[in-house]
């Protein structure tokens, strides 16, 4: 799957782009501030409904406009061409299409465009709190198992309900009727992260061996209950806990994992460096799963990697999602550092405060299409 055709209206200083984007690598470069990590905000939000810079979608919606527009064309051997369009006003309306019809959830849309992000945002995978890393297995989870999106909804609805019923401190027989469905529900999430997992953990394993040939590097998944018991068990043990909170202290909302390098937590003993290309590791990882379990390459959005790893470790990167032939769009300040590596199918385009012409490279010297 690539995306062929990108049009973007008023996000942030991208008043009207229109691109033909090429199926392998898509370079943009241009100065501080031209527009280059707006472009892949377009493309994030378009397969998230969020962006990956702010909880605000009001701040990417260029000045004085009242909405921003992202419609893309998606190529892939099985469907064909897919046309997917999304409009978010300022006034919070969302309204999304897929081929001229109205989609009424997000998820439809993540669903057709498998995404992953590199930017200077995306390492707080392992140093931050523990969303990211469920988002991240969830992302995976979505995308190979079908019955995952409803479960999950229908787990989030019964937390909410059992927190407010905390809240409001009824009795511990009112509430058993709702633990007991929500730790069945719970369950079966449980068995399809687990089942996940356990596919994911041999590429994470090989790609993490590629990078750190001298460290051992360990992945361990804790389901957000202590396993030896069920969580029906160990939600009647702590209710008198869950009361004192108002909320549910243990299940699949407080799932997480961690990455343990010589028998220590990543985060205390690797360089920042060494977590970047961790965290690399991990979303290679999810791509040659998906790839090789559903056929689907996501499309790759990488913002700044000349600034978040160095020279070699970049190549390494980038090798690698050569090998996998997924689309990807860089966003880069230096065109020379690229231009060693252009393979023929790739593109260049030029960004400079908010327009983007395609670029060509000639041997040593860049040149503008248009000269
Ligand atoms: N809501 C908005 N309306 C209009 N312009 C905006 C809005 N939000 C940000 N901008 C401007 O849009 C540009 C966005 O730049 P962007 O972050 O995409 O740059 P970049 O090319 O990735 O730069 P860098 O190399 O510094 O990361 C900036 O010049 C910024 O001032």
């Amino acid at each position: 799957m690539s995306i062929t055709r990108l049009q973007i209206s008023n996000l942030r200083n991208l008043k009207k782009v229109g691109l033909q984007l090429g199926p392998t690598f898509n370079f943009f470069f241009g100065e501080n501030g031209a527009g280059k990590t707006s472009l892949l905000e377009a493309l994030y939000i378009i397969h998230a409904g969020r962006s990956f810079r702010t909880s605000d979608l009001n701040k990417v919606i260029s000045s004085s406009e009242s909405a921003l527009t992202v419609f893309l064309e998606r190529q892939s051997e099985e469907e064909g061409v897919t046309k997917i369009g999304l409009m978010r006003e300022r006034s919070g309306g969302f309204s999304a299409k897929v081929d001229g019809e109205n989609v009424s959830t997000l998820s439809q849309l993540s669903a057709l465009l498998p995404t992953q992000i590199l930017s200077p945002e995306s390492f707080s995978l392992l140093s931050g709190g523990s969303k990211e890393r469920r988002k991240y297995i969830d992302w995976g989870v979505f995308h190979v198992e079908h019955s995952f999106h409803n479960l999950w909804r229908r787990c989030q609805r019964l937390l909410v309900q059992r927190n407010s019923l905390l809240k409001r401190r009824v009795s511990h027989r009112e509430l058993q009727p709702w633990d007991k469905e929500f730790s069945s529900v719970a369950h079966e999430l449980n068995l399809l992260r687990q089942r996940y997992i356990d596919k994911l953990l041999p590429y994470f394993s090989t790609l993490a061996q590629a990078f750190f040939p001298e460290y051992e590097v360990k992945f361990s998944f804790h389901p957000g209950w202590n396993q030896s018991e069920t969580l029906a068990d160990v939600l009647s043990r702590d209710i008198e806990r869950d009361q004192k909170y108002g909320h549910t202290q243990s299940g699949p909302h407080r799932a997480n994992f961690h990455i343990r390098v010589n028998g220590q937590a990543a985060e205390s003993i690797c360089s920042r460096g060494q977590l970047k290309l961790l965290v690399c590791c991990l979303k290679l990882a999810q791509a040659k799963h998906l790839f090789e379990w559903r056929g689907l390459k996501p499309v790759f959005l990488l913002d700044d990697i000349e600034s978040e790893l160095d020279g070699t470790n970049r190549q390494r990167v980038l090798e690698q999602l050569r090998t996998l032939g997924s689309q990807v769009l860089i966003s880069l300040i230096n065109v020379e550092a690229i231009s060693e590596q252009l393979e023929e199918s790739d593109r260049v385009f030029h960004v400079e405060q908010g327009y983007i012409t395609p670029w060509q490279i000639k041997g040593d010297n860049t040149t503008n299409n248009n000269d």
